[in-house]
């Protein structure tokens, strides 16, 4: 008999910090998905594509469902709805090293209402599989493991328990072959060599915010917004013959795409703690980011970044827009 070949969405969910794109990152082998050890860094359902000989797997990495404060919170929101409604499956992270606490059930609630059907006996069933991951295994002992999975199997009526350590790589295969075979049988979506369906703007846009938000040693997670305002290529691309500022030109500097980016905190006081004494951040972000930033672009790249104020543009409709939510 044929193997089929299968494909869907999943919908990464879990609260801040729980290790998500770490996971989508290590399922996938690229990092696309930015990780910092500060919650709430992803802002935007990246989708990651996990393409194997069996499946191919859209990952739909959501912002860490919180309640919504501000404007910012509730759009955060609205795109986590969206990236729940096309999903075949939903893989619910918890994290070993953490109780179960009312973060996760609230996310559960909200699966519920829009995944469940309510039976006569109280309980519910799940209209797709809800697949738990327990990351950073690593963190536990064999004891602590097996209670910890005894705990979040009391805690919902998963389909299945996968536990996992993306960091450490362990039982990352299992993870894989769950997912699969939670999707239907269905054609390819993309080709085999596409991870991510961002433009490279929205790409570095997110690697700089992840970038300073590792950097910073403030909570600013929410009140900086990073938008690569124009990315300008060489003229000459990187392996043409001819014009004046060939690369083949011995003595001549090989051309640089520009990178032209404006960094937008909500008050002049952010300023100077996004920059840094003697534009320290600046300078260590630039650095860190140069050989990502390149790979994207193509070629070697020079990141042009403004820090400017937008005052209140998360409770702002227009500035929000602008700024891409
Ligand atoms: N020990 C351990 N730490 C991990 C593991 N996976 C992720 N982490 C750490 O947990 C922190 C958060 O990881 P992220 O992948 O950024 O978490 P996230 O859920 O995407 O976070 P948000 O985008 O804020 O929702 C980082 O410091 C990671 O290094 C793991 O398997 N083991």
């Amino acid at each position: 008999m044929q193997e089929v070949y299968r494909s869907g969405f999943i919908a990464v969910v879990g609260r801040p910090n729980v290790g998500k794109s770490t996971l989508i990152n290590a399922l996938i082998g690229s990092h696309i998905a930015i990780t910092s050890s500060r919650p709430e860094t992803t802002r935007k359902a990246i989708r990651g594509v996990m393409t194997t000989d069996a499946a191919q797997i859209v990952l739909v990495d959501t912002p860490g469902i919180h309640r919504p404060r501000t404007l910012l919170g509730q759009r955060l929101n609205d795109i986590v709805d969206e990236s729940l409604s096309d999903a075949d499956a939903i893989a619910f992270l918890l994290p070993a090293d953490q109780e179960i606490g009312p973060g996760d059930k609230r996310i559960l609630s909200r699966l519920r209402s829009q995944f469940a059907v309510k039976l006569d006996d109280g309980g519910f069933k799940w209209k797709v599989p809800l697949i738990g991951i327990v990351t950073k295994i690593d963190e536990l002992n064999r004891t602590e493991l097996v209670d910890k999975l005894i705990a979040i199997n009391e805690f919902a009526d998963f389909t299945e328990i996968v536990p996992v350590s993306a960091l450490q790589q362990d039982n990352l295969a299992e993870v894989r072959r769950v997912f699969i075979d939670a999707m239907p049988e269905g054609p390819k979506m993309y080709p085999d060599d596409q991870l991510t369906e961002e433009s490279p703007e929205d790409d570095i846009a997110e690697l700089i915010r992840g970038a300073f938000l590792e950097e910073l040693d403030d909570e600013l997670p929410h009140s900086l917004a990073v938008v690569v305002d124009a990315i300008e290529y060489p003229e000459d691309a990187p392996d043409s013959e001819d014009g004046e500022t060939d690369s083949t030109v011995p003595g001549e500097p090989r051309p640089k795409a520009q990178v032209h980016v404006s960094v937008y905190v909500e008050r002049d006081s952010q300023k100077p703690i996004i920059i840094g004494r003697k534009a320290e951040h600046l300078v260590r972000v630039k650095k860190k980011l140069r050989t990502p930033i390149n790979r994207i672009v193509g070629c070697k790249a020079n990141l042009d970044m403004h820090v400017k104020v937008a005052k209140g543009w998360q409770s702002d409709p227009k500035k929000l827009e602008r700024l891409g939510f």
